[in-house]
């Protein structure tokens, strides 16, 4: 027998070119007849659609090259488009239809409504991660939840966090001081204070459950982040059993371990806990910062706001944070993870994996938000000289020489740091867009467009906080945009950073608590430099908003290092 009849024979056959042809000869008309079928189903779309003003697409792609490139490429491209449409913008992103909102009286319709709720499809790719905790899950069982975890951050349960804020703003201070002198990324300290303050206050452990600091996690969720944001970007990374296959499928398992690892470990020691009848936080307040309990008795009981804004409450517009003190029973004076574990018991409001989820959440939510807030802070501080020394003043008086912990009392008194803080949340929201999937019509305020069910509305808080006829020079940095008569005469949902309305966020009074704990006594030991201004800070949005180039500042002591010098 001779060799070459052994070797498959790999020349192209006639039959196979024909059955590739005949592929193709297939494939143009049913592509086609699939285009007519979708545009008749959806002609009530394209009908409102049209008469919504955006730029230019491709027939069938439509704008989808404008969601290429780096993060911080595309971030720039859409934000690009605000300034040629003064209200609603269209985009097509292949059949998928997009309309962004930037005016405050179109974005109150959305954002207060108990109807248009439902998140985007886009959120399902923080399944895998989050379940179906409060940020992505919709219905009854939202309303359930939320109804259970929004007391849990009440004025008065976050009170008795002050200690546990002022103990770990403290070491941050201490870990931070290693940099003196050289430029460094302060986000990363940042993500770690706030991983390890959440787990200490919300979830009530103490910060040594997990092997390794809080590090490791802020690492494995900002990685998360970067992925997700590739999916959102990314066409061919959407569906998931592609995704699978691909490298950051992979990477995302192993990403998913660390983050759940300590999830797990959390809701295990605080179930130990309480089986042994141990309730309340375990977390250790070293003696030196136990101020709360002596204060308590001393402090106003009159305040009921963290923040100087009232968030709505002088407009008349409440939400479910701003109940009054004594609206909030003993029971409901747990924290977060206490209330979980006790409202389990039963296994009718929730089950041991919804507290799961909801930890993963709460975790995510509260921890890259807060530390993107304050990194944008230390680099504004650091691009303001001038700015940081009036809030260096404003903290000398407050506490002059003394280094003792900062009280409840104290934070009401941070005015001027207050009004830096949510300038810095208007310039550079954490949270840039929200996006939301309607199930119905949607008539809009600002001009006499519909958006159609079936429609992605972003509200686009980036560019809402950026309009120059609401906020003269808007696109710089300007405390004074906070003053009382000026909040006074905006229109409520101007200013959204927290979003608003039955779906605002749960944690935005312990975010600006926190927040003023710890900025306020990093700027008690170190004046922040930078060598870049405002205007060269690059932006990228995956799912939080950063800068491109990390948040790159320098620290200038402000006092000879004194330890252990606590005068109470
Ligand atoms: C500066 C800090 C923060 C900012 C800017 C922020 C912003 C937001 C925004 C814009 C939303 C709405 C998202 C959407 O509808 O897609 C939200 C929701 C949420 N936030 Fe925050 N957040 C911050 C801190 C926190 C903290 C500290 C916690 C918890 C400890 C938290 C927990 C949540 C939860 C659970 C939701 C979902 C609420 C719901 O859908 O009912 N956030 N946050």
């Amino acid at each position: 027998m001779s060799v070459s009849t052994t070797l498959p024979d790999t020349t192209p056959k006639n039959d196979l070119i024909s059955a590739t042809r005949v592929f193709y000869y297939l494939l143009i008309p049913a592509l086609v007849l699939w285009y007519i079928y979708w545009r008749i189903s959806r002609r009530h779309m394209l009908k409102l659609a049209e008469k919504i003003p955006g730029p230019r697409g491709l027939p069938i792609v439509g704008n989808v090259l404008d969601f290429f490139g780096t993060s911080s490429e595309i971030f720039k491209n859409i934000y690009a488009y605000s300034f040629d449409y003064a209200g609603a913008v269209k985009v097509w992103i292949g059949p998928k239809l997009l309309v962004f909102l930037t005016d405050p009286r179109d974005v109150e319709i959305i954002l207060s409504s108990h109807i248009y709720i439902d998140k985007s499809s886009e959120y399902r790719f923080f399944q895998p991660w989050l379940g179906n905790g409060l940020l992505i899950s919709t219905g009854q069982k939202w309303r359930t939840h939320r109804k259970l975890i929004a007391p849990t951050f009440h004025l008065n349960v976050l009170k008795g966090f002050i200690d546990l804020f002022n103990a770990n703003s403290r070491a941050t201070v201490e870990k931070m001081k290693k940099e003196e002198g050289s430029t460094f990324d302060c986000h990363d300290y940042m993500s770690e204070a706030t991983v390890e303050m959440l787990l200490e206050t919300a979830m009530g452990v103490s910060k040594n459950t997990q092997d390794k600091s809080g590090y490791e996690y802020a690492m494995a969720v900002m990685k998360m982040c970067d992925i997700l944001h590739l999916r959102h970007t990314k066409l061919w990374l959407r569906p998931d059993w592609l995704f699978s296959l691909t490298r950051y499928g992979k990477i995302q398992e192993q990403l998913l371990n660390i983050i759940h690892s300590l999830t797990r470990k959390v809701v295990k020691s605080k179930m130990e806990a309480f089986k042994k009848g141990i309730k309340g936080s375990v977390a250790e307040v070293p003696r030196e910062f136990q101020l709360y309990k002596k204060a308590e008795s001393n402090e106003s009981k009159s305040a009921t706001t963290i923040e100087g804004v009232s968030f709505g409450q002088s407009s008349g517009l409440k939400d479910d944070l701003d109940v009054d003190d004594n609206d909030v029973g003993e029971k409901k004076r747990l924290a977060f993870l206490d209330l979980m574990i006790e409202s389990s018991q039963n296994g009718v409001l929730i089950t041991d994996e919804e507290i799961k989820e909801q930890v993963d959440t709460i975790m995510f939510e509260g921890h890259d938000t807060t530390a993107a807030a304050s990194s944008f802070f230390l680099s504004l501080m650091g691009a303001h000289p001038d700015i940081q020394e009036k809030v260096i003043q404003e903290l000398n008086n407050i506490f002059g020489d003394s280094d003792r912990p900062c009280t409840f009392q104290d934070t009401l008194e941070m005015k001027y740091l207050e009004r830096c803080l949510l300038e810095t949340l208007r310039i550079f929201p954490p949270v840039p867009i929200i996006a939301r999937e309607l199930q119905q019509d949607v008539k809009l305020a600002s001009g006499n467009y519909t958006i159609p069910a079936g429609a992605t509305v972003i509200v686009a808080t980036f560019k809402v906080h950026r309009r120059a006829d609401i906020y003269p020079n808007s696109e710089k940095f300007n405390p004074d945009n906070f003053l009382p008569e000026k909040m006074a005469n905006r229109h409520y949902y101007a200013f959204i950073p927290f979003s608003a309305g039955p779906r605002s966020c749960v944690g935005r009074k312990y975010a600006m608590l926190k927040l003023k704990v710890l900025l306020s006594t990093i700027l008690r030991n170190f004046r922040i430099k930078s060598d870049l201004k405002e205007e060269d800070f690059q932006l990228q949005g995956d799912i939080i908003l950063k800068r491109a180039e990390g948040f790159q500042v320098r620290l200038e002591p402000r006092k000879p290092n004194v330890k252990d010098s606590i005068k109470i």
